[in-house]
């Protein structure tokens, strides 16, 4: 796989820009933006809140009216199959003094949103819906929140997002603490629109009274995107491939912590660390790949690339273990029996464990008929399985892909010809 690329622009920074968009007074434009399926669930959503967005592909336009500008909906809010939208939108819904439901697809009806609606509830936030508000539909009426000392069991930007979001019109101070550091595109993008977040350590604080203003954003590649192209280029023969301007936010980038210890060959080019979101050219070539463990604080920072490390570490010599990965039974499928799954079928050497995984290297691959089960990340790691593994793949229910990286196929096609 031989060329120079460049990803589509980063999820967790896409949806912010939209919703801080909203938030703010005046107008915020967009470059760069994610069209994804989640990104677009996320536009549709502040749409039917009463918010003008104009999008034209990746430039968006916002004309926001600051918090109070919203709108009771005259529709149900759908998130489709995105997790960071439900689990933030609830956040700012939980400050507006009217009623709003919110469904999603089959996933989203599976995973927990009880880590943020019982906080909510605790700031004030009147929450019902199925299991008493734990999981969709769930319907929500916000206003006169008070602040909180959350102390949150989970190491989720979402669940500090929401609460932070809740905080911005709650009386006090309302400050999250979590187990290790989650991503900060949160923190960063509210400063970048004029509010003040305290960092200490690992509890972020915000005061309440604050407003957004509007600003431009520029979006840069999706490191989690960017991810398959990395195995990629380190386990096909002959590789040399060159990612161009690649969100390298230290909360995101484990990714490249564990290809270094791996020994892959990595090079990160023209780094700009002075922009509120840092990025870089990453280079990959074809490399001999040493088994590591992957456990503790550096989870939260790869927790979207723990599929595709999977298949990395099939092509690793020796064992590698993935441990303190719980979280992955939460996302759009339970990742740890996905992973397992569809790369036995394809002759892998993997065991679920309690909180992880177990894979011993190297193994040569070899087609199958395997399955996206509906989740994007397992559906690209698959297609990159393919690249490596001898005769036919089949993948079933290949359309998930767009929920994070419409042109997957194309960009991966073209790296081969
Ligand atoms: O805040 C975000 O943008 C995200 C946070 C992570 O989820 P958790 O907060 O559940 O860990 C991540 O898995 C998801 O893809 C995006
Ligand atoms: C977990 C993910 O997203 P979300 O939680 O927003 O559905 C993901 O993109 O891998």
């Amino acid at each position: 796989m031989n060329g120079t690329m460049k990803v589509p622009g980063d999820k967790s920074i896409s949806h912010r820009s939209v919703m801080f968009g909203a938030l703010a007074h005046g107008k915020t434009t967009v470059t760069g933006l994610l069209t994804g399926d989640d990104c677009l669930s996320t536009i549709e959503c502040f749409q039917k809140l009463g918010v003008e967005i104009k999008r034209d592909g990746e430039y968006v336009e916002i004309y926001g009216k600051g918090l109070e500008g919203l709108k009771e909906p005259t529709e149900v809010l759908n998130v489709g199959n995105s997790g960071t939208t439900i689990r933030l939108l609830l956040g700012i819904l939980a400050n507006l003094p009217f009623h709003t439901t919110v469904i999603g697809d089959e996933s989203i009806a599976k995973r927990p949103m009880g880590r943020v609606t019982l906080p909510l509830k605790e700031m004030g936030a009147k929450i019902d819906g199925r299991e008493d508000g734990k999981f969709t539909p769930i319907s929500i009426r916000g206003g006169n929140l008070r602040g909180i000392n959350y102390q949150s069991p989970v190491a989720s930007a979402q669940v500090k997002s929401a609460i932070l979001l809740a905080g911005l019109n709650a009386s006090g101070i309302t400050s999250v603490t979590e187990p290790e550091d989650s991503r900060d595109h949160t923190e960063r993008m509210l400063q970048a629109f004029g509010c003040n977040v305290k960092v200490d350590g690992l509890t972020k604080s915000i005061e309440g009274g604050q407003k957004l203003q509007a600003t431009a954003i520029d979006v840069p590649g999706d490191i989690s995107s960017a991810a398959f192209f990395l195995v990629a280029g380190a386990i096909v023969n002959n590789s040399s491939i060159k990612i161009k301007n690649v969100g390298i936010n230290p909360t995101r980038t484990g990714i490249l912590d564990i290809l270094e210890k791996m020994d892959a060959n990595i090079t990160i080019e023209n780094a700009n660390h002075e922009a509120s979101e840092p990025y870089a050219d990453i280079a990959v070539e074809t490399s001999n790949l040493q088994a590591v463990e992957i456990s503790g604080d550096i989870i939260p920072r790869l927790i979207d690339e723990i599929p595709i490390l999977a298949l990395a570490a099939t092509q690793a010599e020796g064992t590698t273990i993935i441990k303190d990965a719980a979280e992955l039974k939460v996302k759009e499928t339970n990742r740890i029996d996905t992973v397992v799954a569809e790369l036995k079928k394809m002759g892998a050497n993997i065991e679920a464990t309690e909180d992880g995984m177990k894979i011993t290297g190297p193994t040569k691959l070899h087609g199958a008929r395997v399955s996206s089960h509906g989740d994007h990340r397992i559906g690209m790691m698959l297609a990159v399985a393919s690249c490596i593994a001898s005769g036919v793949t089949e993948i079933e229910n290949t359309s998930a892909i767009t929920i994070s990286y419409p042109g997957f196929f194309e960009q991966l096609q073209a790296l081969q010809s």
